[in-house]
């Protein structure tokens, strides 16, 4: 089995891959070299984050794949149902990162609810003028204990966003389009169940009007989650993250109700134009934004290097 990891693998994942017999291409190759080298290398697996696309026709073209692995969650850059029609097999790793992407949700509610990325960004290199100002402008700020968060998806990403707001003593909400009445097992307290309130997506009314925090945790989804109607429906002085993908959130719909102060902040880590923001979005002070990190921890990257290696041993039979 030869193996290609286009967007890089962990070294854990790398020994365990070479441990078990299975030949690893150390090298990246561009979008525009990509078929050929897969076919002059006879590559049976493609692995890739989110910035090697795997359309249709590399599908096609590269006769000798018969395995794409995506290490990370979010397969929208592969033509999954496609290669799949074909006979190869897709993998990810569904878990892997969840913890990694629910800790940046809450730096972001915390620099947001502190104005962590306004100081860093203003505090005076000298005088204690600007800094007693500072100081005034950034009083107005929230402990996240206490307030309700609204969390949008159950799969395994907004299931850790909601053990972390339930370990900071938030109230939690959760919108997902499968809703069913459920306790959420905490593995922090041994055999601990929490109750929450599971409000469908067709009925976001009561679950918007309550909510103070909102984190978005969904698969790229064809139309906007939130735009006009649901910002409006919020209730004034709503921080939203969106870690999930762009094209979730209505980006242009959303700096509208910032300027009318009904949203006090947003945090994206994902961008409908990415990998190039819009510049009204990187120059607006409102906004808490990162460049597409939330499953770049060390942590995260060991732990799905070892997942796709370990699955690429149970396959290697297979093949
Ligand atoms: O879907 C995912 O796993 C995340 O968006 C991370 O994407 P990345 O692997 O490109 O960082």
């Amino acid at each position: 089995m030869k193996v290609l990891a286009n967007d890089g693998i962990s070294e854990a994942g790398i020994r365990l891959l070479e441990e078990n017999g299975i030949e690893f291409l150390n090298q990246r190759v561009s979008p525009e070299h990509l078929e050929n080298f897969i076919n002059e290398n006879k590559v049976d697996v493609l692995l890739v984050r989110s910035a090697t696309k795997v359309s249709k026709e590399l599908v096609d073209a590269c006769s000798s794949l018969k395995i794409i692995g995506r290490g990370g969650i979010g397969m929208d850059n592969i033509a999954v149902d496609y290669a799949r029609e074909k006979g190869l097999k897709v993998i990810n790793t569904p878990t892997a990162s969840s913890k990694s992407v629910a800790e940046l949700v809450f730096g972001h509610f915390f620099t947001m609810a502190r104005f962590l990325h306004e100081s860093n960004r203003l505090m005076p290199l000298e005088g204690d003028t600007r800094f007693k100002d500072l100081k005034k402008d950034f009083k107005n700020a929230f402990e996240l204990s206490g307030k309700t968060l609204g969390v949008i998806g159950f799969g395994s990403i907004g299931q850790e966003v909601i053990k972390m707001g339930i370990a900071l003593g938030m109230k939690v909400k959760v919108c997902t389009r499968k809703p069913k009445t459920e306790n959420l097992q905490l593995d922090f307290f041994d055999g601990q169940t929490v109750n929450f309130e599971i409000t469908s997506t067709n009925n976001m009314e009561e679950f918007l009007k309550d909510s103070d925090f909102i984190s978005i945790n969904t698969p790229k989804t064809t139309e906007y989650i939130l735009s006009t109607p649901e910002f409006e429906q919020m209730k004034t002085g709503v921080f939203i993250v969106n870690t999930a993908r762009g094209g979730v959130l209505d980006e242009v719909a959303m700096l509208k109700f910032i300027e009318n102060k009904k949203i006090a902040g947003v945090a994206l880590d994902v961008f409908e134009s990415e990998p190039k923001p819009e510049l009204a979005l990187l120059m607006n002070p409102a906004l808490s934004l990162s460049p597409h990190i939330a499953g770049s921890t060390v942590d995260a990257q060991t732990k799905i290097g070892i997942e796709l290696a370990k699955k690429l041993i149970a396959l290697k039979k297979d093949l």
